[in-house]
C-alpha cells in the first residue's frame, strides 16, 4: 500500500502565483494594521479608549466564537475567565508586585485550566444545558467578586495597575498599552485564521456536527473539546489580562450580561467567521460613543438593531458580505448525476488496506454478544460472527432485529455488557471507536452523519485523521509551516482523488447540504475509503439510492472487494447484497439463526419464513 506520507512526500507545492499574491496581500494588511495601529497609539485618549475596549472585547468575542462556532458548545462563561484574568492581574500586580508579563504567562495558563475544567462538563451536557451551566459559573464568580470584599474590593473593585512604559528608545511609538492589545487582536485573529485553513478546522466541524463520524475516523472528540475550550478560555483569560490595565475591575464589569454581551456581538458579526466577531465587538462597544443620545433611547435603539440584526442577518454581517460578493467570485457549475466509474481504473488506484486476503484469515470476529439499552430487554444475545479478510460478509434481518447495534458494537460506539469483539486478533470491545479506525477498521451510517456547511473534499479529509501526523498540535501555525502546507496540498488531492473513484468528482467544490442522497452516501464511502482501511462496516448504504445509484454502489463495492477490503455490510435490499456476498447472517430478534452462502440463506425455510415473509 503506498502510505500516505508517501503520498505527502511526493505531494510538495510549487510555488505558484496565486502563493505569492496571497504573501503579498498578507504583507500589505499587516503594514495597513500596523499604521492604523501606529495613528492610534498618537492619538488622543478618547480614541484609544475607544479602539482598546472595542479590541479587548474583540477578543473576548473571538474566544467564544472559537468554541461556539467551531464546537457548537455556546459558553456564557466567557465573563468569568475574562473576570479571572483581570482580578488576577490587578490583585497580583498591585497586592504582591508581581510582573504584568510575566503574569500574562500565569493568566493564560491559569484561566486555561479553568478552561479545561469547565469544557470536561461538556462530555455530559451540551447546547442549552452547557450555555446554562457555564452561566451559573459566571454567576457564581461574580458572587464572589461582590462578596469577599477584602481580596476583590467588592462592588467597588479595584483600580488595575500601569501599563509599563515604552524604554526610552522607543517612546516616539505612542502609548505602549495600545501596541500590546492591538497584538493581542492581531496574535487571536491568525490563531483562528490559522485554524480555519488547516485540515483541524473539518475535524471540529464534525466533532460539533457529526461527532460519530468524527469517532469513526480516529478523532478524540472528547479531548479535542476540552483541549480547544481550554484554548479559548486561555484567550478571554488574556482579554481580562488587558482590560485590567483600562481602569476600575469590579464585578459589573464581568457579570452575566458581559458573557449575553459577547453573544451578542458573535451572532451580529457572524458566528463562525474570522473577522465577524471583532465587528461585533466594535458595533457594541463603539455604540453608546458613536450614538450620542439620550441614555434609555440609546438602550432601546441599541436592543432593536441588535434584534433586527440577529433574526435578519442570520449570517450576520460577514454573511451578508459574503453574499453579495459571491457574485463577483463566480459560482460553481452544478453537476446533478454520479459519475460513471471506469472499473479498472478504480480498482488500481482506489487506497488498499494493509494486506490482502490470505488464507481463511478471520478479520473480525465477535464471540457470545450480549447487548440491551438500559433496563431494556436484551437486544443482541449471545451473537457470534466471523468475518473472513477480503470477504463481503452481509447482515441481515427483519427490522429491530438488531443489526445496527451489532454495527455499533463492532466500530465501538456501543460496548457489549458480555462477549468479545476482535479485530485483527486484537480484543477490541473495551475500545473507544476512535481507536478501532487504527486497526484499520471504519464505518458509514445509515443516516449520513457528515458537515453540511463543508465540501465534499473537506467531509472527506476528515478520515485522514490518523493518517496524517499532528494535525492538532500544528493547527495553530498550519498555513505558515512548509510540512503543513504540503500535508493539505496531498489530503486534498487525495480526498478528491478518491471523490472521483467513487464516482463524486464532479461535486468536490459543493458543500454536502447542496447534494443530493446519493452523492451524500458516496461522500460517506469516500471518507472512509480515503483512509485505506482493512474492513468497512456499512449501515444500509443503499437506502434511498435510486436503482441506478445502486448498481453504481455495487460496482463501487466489488472494486474495494478486488483491493482486499473486508466489508460488513448490513442491507434490506437483498437483490443488491446476496450477488456480493461471500457469506451471510442472519439475525432475527437478537439472534443468529444461519450463517451460510447467499444461495444457502436464500434457500433456508426459517429465513424465507421470518424475513422474507414467505
Ligand atoms: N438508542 C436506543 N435506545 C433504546 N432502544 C434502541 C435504541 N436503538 C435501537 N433500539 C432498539 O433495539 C432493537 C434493535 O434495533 P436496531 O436498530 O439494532 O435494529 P435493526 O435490525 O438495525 O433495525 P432496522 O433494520 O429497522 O434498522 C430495536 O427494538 C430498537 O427499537
Amino acid at each position: 500500500m503506498k502510505s500516505t506520507t508517501d503520498h505527502q512526500a511526493s505531494a510538495a507545492i510549487p510555488a505558484s502565483r496565486a502563493g505569492g499574491w496571497r504573501a503579498v496581500m498578507f504583507l500589505v494588511v499587516v503594514l495597513a494594521y500596523l499604521a492604523a495601529t501606529g495613528y492610534v497609539a498618537q492619538s488622543d485618549l478618547g480614541l484609544q479608549n475607544l479602539v482598546l475596549v472595542a479590541a479587548v472585547f474583540g477578543i473576548l468575542a473571538i474566544s467564544l466564537d472559537l468554541v461556539a462556532g467551531m464546537l457548537g458548545l455556546y459558553s456564557l462563561g466567557q465573563g468569568g475567565f475574562f473576570g479571572i484574568g483581570a482580578y488576577m492581574t490587578t490583585i497580583l500586580a498591585n497586592d504582591y508586585g508581581w510582573n504584568v508579563f510575566g503574569l500574562l504567562v500565569f493568566v493564560l495558563v491559569a484561566t486555561g485550566l479553568v478552561g479545561v475544567a469547565v469544557g470536561a462538563m461538556s462530555l455530559r451536557v451540551s447546547g442549552l444545558y452547557f450555555a446554562i451551566t457555564t452561566f451559573i459559573f459566571t454567576l457564581v464568580l461574580t458572587v464572589l467578586a461582590t462578596d469577599m470584599v477584602d481580596v476583590t474590593g467588592g462592588l467597588q473593585g479595584w483600580l488595575g495597575p500601569a501599563f509599563p512604559d515604552f524604554p526610552g528608545g522607543l517612546q516616539w511609538l505612542g502609548t505602549p498599552l495600545v501596541w500590546c492589545t492591538m497584538a493581542g487582536l492581531f496574535l487571536s485573529l491568525t490563531l483562528v485564521w490559522n485554524v480555519r485553513h488547516s485540515p483541524f478546522y473539518p475535524i471540529l466541524l464534525s466533532i460539533r456536527d457529526a461527532e460519530p463520524f468524527a469517532e469513526a475516523a480516529g478523532v478524540r472528540t472528547a479531548a479535542i473539546k476540552i483541549g480547544v475550550f481550554g484554548v479559548s478560555a486561555a484567550m478571554a483569560g488574556g482579554a481580562g489580562w488587558l482590560f485590567s490595565f483600562l481602569g476600575v475591575v469590579s464585578p459589573g464589569q464581568f457579570d452575566w450580561s458581559v458573557s449575553l454581551n459577547v453573544l451578542v456581538m458573535v451572532l451580529i458579526g457572524g458566528i463562525n467567521t474570522t473577522i465577524g466577531p471583532v465587528i461585533g465587538a466594535m458595533f457594541v462597544s463603539m455604540f453608546p460613543n458613536v450614538v450620542n443620545i439620550n441614555p434609555w433611547l440609546q438602550e432601546i435603539v441599541y436592543g432593536a438593531l441588535s434584534i433586527l440584526a440577529i433574526t435578519l442577518l442570520p449570517n450576520g454581517v460577514v454573511g451578508i458580505a459574503k453574499r453579495v460578493l459571491a457574485p463577483l467570485v463566480g459560482s460553481l457549475d452544478p453537476k446533478t448525476d454520479i459519475v460513471a466509474v471506469d472499473v479498472a481504473t478504480a480498482a488500481a488506484t482506489l487506497p488498499a488496506p494493509s494486506a490482502l486476503a490470505t488464507g481463511s484469515e478471520i478479520i473480525v470476529e465477535c464471540r457470545g454478544i450480549e447487548f440491551g439499552y438500559g433496563l431494556g430487554p436484551k437486544v443482541l444475545r449471545n451473537v457470534d460472527l466471523a468475518v473472513q479478510r477480503g470477504h463481503i460478509h452481509g447482515l441481515i434481518g427483519p427490522n429491530g432485529s438488531g443489526k445496527s447495534t451489532l454495527a455499533n458494537v463492532i466500530s465501538g460506539r456501543l460496548t457489549p455488557h458480555a462477549g468479545q469483539v476482535l479485530v485483527k486478533g486484537t480484543r477490541a470491545d473495551g475500545m473507544p471507536a476512535s481507536s478501532r479506525s487504527k486497526l484499520g477498521l471504519r464505518r458509514t451510517f445509515q443516516a449520513a452523519q457528515l458537515v453540511k456547511e463543508l465540501t465534499l473534499t473537506q467531509n472527506v479529509m476528515v478520515g485522514l485523521f490518523d493518517r496524517v501526523p499532528r494535525i492538532v498540535s500544528r493547527a495553530a501555525l498550519w498555513p505558515m509551516l512548509a510540512s503543513g502546507r504540503r500535508d493539505l496540498a496531498a489530503m486534498h488531492r487525495r480526498s478528491a482523488e478518491t471523490l472521483a473513484l467513487v464516482g463524486a468528482g464532479e461535486w468536490t467544490s459543493r458543500q454536502v447540504g447542496d447534494v443530493p442522497h446519493g452523492i451524500e452516501q458516496l461522500t460517506q464511502l469516500a471518507s472512509v475509503c480515503v483512509a485505506g482501511p482493512d474492513v468497512i462496516v456499512l449501515d444500509e448504504p443503499a437506502t434511498g439510492l435510486s436503482a441506478k445509484e445502486v448498481r453504481h454502489l455495487a460496482t463501487i463495492l466489488a472494486n474495494l472487494k478486488t483491493q482486499g477490503v473486508t466489508m460488513i455490510i448490513i442491507e434490506h435490499q437483498t437483490r443488491f447484497l446476496f450477488p456480493l456476498c461471500d457469506r451471510v447472517t442472519v439475525l432475527n430478534a437478537g439472534e443468529v439463526i444461519l450463517t451460510g452462502s447467499a444461495d444457502e440463506v436464500r434457500a433456508d425455510p426459517v429465513v424465507r419464513q421470518v424475513y422474507l415473509g414467505e
